[in-house]
């Protein structure tokens, strides 16, 4: 009895493999007669779902890079029961992704954020996000961002703060804390350094609440409908704290009438468009989860490898104690070659965000990447996912040179990777809207930095290893020492 039962499974496996294996088949000749070309298949150790490829991606992050040099631009893990993801690096393929309407977010992100921060720019397709983004925009003007007072402040608190005699210390911690709080006041207009006023909790709490519900809002996207299995209490309790302390916010600037106010805050700019609290609220969630660890992350990656490649702490330091470099604002800060080369050079090897994804919203076509060459489009049906990795994309030596590993700033004076080549703020309709902003701080701390630090040894011998949160930092932080003169 018991032997029967296991030879009608094996004959039940043994045809449904046959079955998945002629059903693929069948879409390889149809998609040849109609020009398409199949994707190059992947084998995953775990073959129906390639589950365990999929783990590995969002925790092993050059992996990718290793399955694309093996595999080319274009590649796809073989899952027999289907659904893969396809995997591109392909720049025809990239600008077909970013900027046509026929990829978006919302299905893959929704169900799961919704709840905490509903609907919005990193929630939505469509008209909703066309929406948010138009309400955003103003907060992203240039006449905006030109007040580095907040920052500076916080600049000589930090630098009051570091050892300056060579003892070891993690920079990654302190600079997060800074860029939270200049977040804060980018986002609601309120410094959250300057205690209590009246608000239900401190900032600090609001802070471990959006910390935990961001950790419970990935399960729940990882586990779909199965999420209702887990205890939910602390996420509920998380997202209520989050939500009643920006809530305080809101209603300060509808009911008290400052809306007219000059601080053109994320809150003050959506308060001069919509009475919507609830859509404001969340548009705050959306922008801390756009820039609470981005440009701290950006910093202590550029910090890691300046501190590896002292010669280029010293051109810094040179530049920036050079009489002619000594007004740091907007402007100045954003021409600055050496920052700029620096902050470029830091992004192509440890992309804050290494890789993204989509979802097809109806049957697509993607130029390239079918057939052995590569070279013929490839049919994507509607709910196809693609991944793109840019830290693979960041590292074809067609495009950077042959030492795609080595952080050599200067290359950026004679390369010219156009916009699919080099994604790090994005690219196409959802391009970073931060951008600016981020190369004109993280240039003003690095400066700030070069000016008061002889030197900037590390004190970790480790290779960097990326640990993907949100962002993605180094797994071990940035352990240096800083030595005045
Ligand atoms: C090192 C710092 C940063 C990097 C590397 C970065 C990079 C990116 C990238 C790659 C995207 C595209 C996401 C996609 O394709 O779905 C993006 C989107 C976005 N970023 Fe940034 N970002 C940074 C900081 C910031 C900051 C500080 C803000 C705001 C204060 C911001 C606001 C946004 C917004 C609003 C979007 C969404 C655009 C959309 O979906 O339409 N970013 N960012």
């Amino acid at each position: 009895m018991y032997k029967h039962t296991i030879t009608s499974a094996l004959a039940g496996l043994v045809l449904l493999l046959l079955h998945l294996y002629y059903r693929q088949r069948q879409r390889n000749v149809a998609a040849r007669k109609n020009g398409y070309g199949p994707v190059v298949k992947h084998w995953t150790k775990e073959p129906f779902l390639a589950f365990d490829f999929q783990m590995a991606m969002h925790t092993e992050i050059p992996i990718l890079y290793r399955n694309h040099r093996k595999r080319g631009h274009t590649f796809q893990p073989r899952a027999l029961m289907g659904g893969s993801t396809i995997l591109t690096i392909a720049p025809a393929n990239l600008r077909a992704i970013s900027t046509g309407k026929d990829w978006g977010i919302e299905s893959m992100r929704l169900p799961g954020m919704d709840y905490f921060c509903g609907r919005g720019m990193l929630t939505t397709d469509g008209e909703l996000w066309n929406h948010s983004r138009k309400l955003w925009k103003p907060t992203f003007a240039k006449d905006n961002l030109l007040d580095l007072a907040f920052l500076s402040q916080q600049v000589d608190n930090l630098l009051a703060d570091l050892p300056a005699d060579g003892t070891s210390t993690d920079l990654q911690p302190p600079l997060y804390t800074m860029f939270l709080n200049t977040s804060i006041v980018f986002l609601l207009g309120i410094d959250p350094t300057a205690g209590s006023d009246g608000a239900p909790h401190t900032p600090t709490e609001f802070i471990t609440a959006f910390h935990d519900a961001m950790y419970y809002t990935m399960f729940r996207m990882l586990l779909g409908k199965a999420w209702c299995l887990v205890p939910q209490k602390k996420y509920l309790y998380a997202c209520k704290v989050a939500h009643s302390y920006l809530d305080y916010y809101v209603d300060q600037v509808l009911d008290g009438g400052s809306r007219s106010t000059k601080t053109r805050s994320l809150l003050s700019t959506l308060a001069h468009q919509t009475n919507d609290r609830v859509y404001i609220r969340d548009q705050i969630l959306q922008g801390m989860m756009a820039s609470q660890e981005t440009i701290s992350t950006l910093i202590g990656n550029a910090c890691f490898l300046l501190s590896r490649n002292p010669q280029y702490w010293q051109e810094l330091r040179g530049a920036a104690q050079d009489p002619r470099n000594s007004e740091l604002n907007f402007d100045t800060l954003l021409d600055f070659k050496i920052t700029r080369n620096i902050l470029f050079e830091t992004l192509r090897l440890f992309p804050v965000f290494p890789i993204m994804q989509r979802i097809a919203l109806q049957d697509v076509t993607l130029p390239e990447g079918g057939a052995a060459n590569q070279d013929l489009p490839v049919f994507a049906p509607k709910g196809t996912v693609v991944t793109m990795s840019w830290y693979a994309l960041h590292r074809d030596p067609s495009v950077f040179g042959d030492d795609v590993e080595s952080f050599r700033p200067e290359r950026w004076e004679s390369i010219n990777p156009s916009q699919w080549e080099f994604m790090g703020f994005g690219g196409g309709n959802r391009a970073c809207m931060g951008q600016q902003k981020v190369l004109v701080e993280a240039a003003y701390v690095l400066m700030r930095f070069a000016q008061r630090y002889e030197r900037l040894e590390s004190r970790d011998s480790r290779a960097w290893e990326g640990e993907l949160k949100l962002t993605c930092q180094s797994k071990h932080g940035c352990k240096v020492a800083l030595y005045c003169e």
